[in-house]
């Protein structure tokens, strides 16, 4: 596949799967084309030359980097959630209740439901915006730098819930990050973008001095 802006090419030759049930992190230095390549993906971008097949049956779920709340932010964290579920009608039926109370499990989010979003803490905010995409049920999740700007337990916390949710439900996930640790530790393989090209390897065969120098060491934020 080849993809490019104007004159600009950013990918010459870019060929790989993500299998089914693969949890993959998608790295590389800022402005390398991790962002577009996403946008390829969800079909908001059309590839210059080449195709990107997806499985027929695919159901693509998108959690965004994480953006704060305001504390004064009317809604509780189920209505919040349930913002997904076309909206805050009132005569929600059974099986969407059931379907809102799973994905509320799912992300531990059972317990604080009622509590207002804007007072939540920035976890159990991205908790959130990670339950409003499972509520699609999505079978293919691309995190895009979902985990920025997060401390770093709860970075932790929220990769080992996307990790759970791979093995126990085989979701397939991409997750875009800067933090070459988290991507070592909790993903299965990687697709590093460079420049001219790109690599699709296990995480454990990553080789840390051979990563770009922008991305060493892992980001700490706070
Ligand atoms: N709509 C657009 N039109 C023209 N150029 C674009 C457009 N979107 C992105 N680009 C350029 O394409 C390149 C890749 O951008 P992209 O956002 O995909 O990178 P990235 O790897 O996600 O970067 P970062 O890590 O900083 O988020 C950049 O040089 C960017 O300026």
């Amino acid at each position: 596949m080849r993809f490019g802006f104007h004159d600009r090419p950013l990918y010459s030759d870019l060929n790989f799967t993500l299998a089914q049930g693969s949890l993959t992190s998608l790295i590389g230095a800022n402005g390398v084309g991790k962002t577009t390549l996403v946008r390829l993906i969800m079909g908001e971008l059309q590839p210059v030359g080449g195709t990107i097949t997806r499985m027929p049956g695919l159901r693509l779920g998108y959690v965004p980097q994480f953006r704060n709340i305001d504390s004064e932010y009317p809604l509780t964290i189920r209505s919040f959630v349930q913002l997904n579920q076309h909206g805050l009608w009132p005569w929600h039926t059974r099986a969407e209740k059931q379907a809102l109370d799973a994905v509320l499990k799912q992300t531990e989010l059972t317990e604080r439901q009622h509590q207002l979003i804007g007072q939540a803490s920035g976890g159990e905010k991205q908790k959130a915006y990670l339950a409003q995409a499972l509520l699609t049920a999505p079978n293919f999740l691309i995190l895009d730098e979902a985990t920025a700007s997060l401390d770093v337990n709860t970075k932790t916390e929220l990769m080992s819930l996307v990790r759970q949710l791979n093995r126990n439900s085989g979701l397939t996930v991409l997750f875009i990050t800067h933090d070459l640790q988290l991507a070592r530790e909790y993903t299965d393989q990687y697709l590093l973008l460079t420049p001219d090209d790109y690599e699709l390897k296990p995480t454990s065969a990553m080789d840390m001095a051979k990563m770009p120098p922008e991305l060493q060491p892992a980001e700490e934020v706070q």
